[in-house]
């Protein structure tokens, strides 16, 4: 099967590399030149991975008509380009193709879920099916091929186990299911709580702080994702739990380095001023804050990292403030 990756970044060269390790037909289209360059020249792709090695027969092109005839188009930008990017892909597949999503989050004006923009963008007799390949997984670490698990989701159980026998080797180990809601609202909402994460460490709290935040942060993905039809159990698997601990608790996250920054910095305006990574908890903050509002779904971390990141509210009041809501029952 020929797979096209669409994103020369740290995620889509990273997973490109899988392929290329297991020795099946794959390309990645960027649209930065620097990148395409670096892998095709230097096997190296130097502003994500540093002096990293790539396997050496792994390619790039900036031409996009290479997914002409494309098995399994991967889609690894920031899901703010999903659906400009699948409009641009739709006008050149030319059969049925596997889609992959790895992207994390949601539209940022309709709030659909990334499978959902997909399948409305790509015409029906273009599209097989969406597989959202997500869970726990930093690219740092997939590209030296350290032991990571994660999973192929999709609503067509045929094409979901396509791409765990593709992706699947001795380093990276896929799981498949079809609860595409709950994964995928766990893999988005997961983002805001590493910033909350984050944000904590900065203003210098330590572990029972962090347990605190990943148990309570967990209880509303739940109550989020249930209310939206996912499914409970979900929540405690890799597009869950997994993804949680790995973002809330891990340097290589961006989302947690962002709110690391805020938190030490009691502010966020240098974040704002500076940031240039793809940082994806901050727009799923906003989308959240509005949809649990609309639909009265209870996420008071959640909103906390709103309130810093829109409302200019001091990340230490809002710690406080979370510590002082009435008490309750846990469960
Ligand atoms: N990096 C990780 O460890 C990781 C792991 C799991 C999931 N993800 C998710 O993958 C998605 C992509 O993140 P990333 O980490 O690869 O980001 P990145 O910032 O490392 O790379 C993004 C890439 O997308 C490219 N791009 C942007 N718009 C484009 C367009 N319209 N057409 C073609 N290319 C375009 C950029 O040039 C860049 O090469 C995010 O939603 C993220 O949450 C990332
Ligand atoms: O760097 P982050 O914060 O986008 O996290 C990357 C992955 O989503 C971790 O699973």
């Amino acid at each position: 099967m020929r797979t096209v990756v669409i994103g020369s970044g740290s995620w889509g060269t990273a997973l490109a590399q899988v392929l290329q390790d297991n020795h099946q037909e794959v390309l990645v289209y960027g649209v930065a030149e620097a990148e395409v360059n670096d892998i095709n020249e230097n096997h190296k792709n130097s502003k994500y991975f540093g002096d990293v090695e790539l396997n050496p027969e792994l390619k790039a092109t900036t031409d996009i008509q290479c997914i002409k005839g494309a098995d399994i188009v991967l889609l690894a930008v920031p899901t703010i380009a999903i659906d400009p990017i699948c409009h641009q892909i739709n006008d050149i597949l030319d059969k049925k193709t596997i889609i992959i999503n790895v992207s994390k989050g949601f539209h940022p004006e309709t709030n659909e879920r990334m499978s959902e923009v997909i399948r409305r963008c790509i015409d029906e007799d273009k599209l097989s099916s969406v597989v959202s390949l997500i869970g726990p997984s930093h690219a740092e670490e997939v590209v030296i091929r350290l032991l990571t698990t994660i999973d192929a989701i999709s609503l067509n159980n045929e094409d979901a186990v396509t791409v765990q026998n593709l992706f699947s080797n001795q380093y990276l180990r896929i799981y498949t299911g079809n609860d595409e809601i709950g994964s995928e609202l766990g893999v988005a909402i997961k983002n805001v709580m590493a910033i909350a994460s984050g944000i904590l460490s900065g203003l210098g709290y330590q572990d029972n702080t962090r347990a605190a935040l990943i148990t309570r942060g967990l209880q509303e993905m739940i109550r989020y994702g249930v209310h939206f039809g996912g499914q409970q159990k979900t929540f405690m698997g890799l597009t869950g739990i997994g993804d949680l601990i790995v973002t809330c608790t891990s340097v290589h996250s961006r989302n947690f380095e962002a709110g690391y920054q805020i938190g030490k910095e009691n502010s966020v305006e240098n974040f704002f001023k500076n940031n240039t990574k793809t940082v994806e908890g901050v727009r799923t903050a906003k989308i959240v804050h509005r949809v649990a509002k609309e639909n009265g779904i209870d996420m008071p971390i959640c909103e906390e990292v709103y309130q810093i990141l829109f409302n200019g509210k001091l990340p230490s009041e809002c710690a406080q403030d979370l510590m002082i809501r009435d008490l309750k029952k846990e469960f």
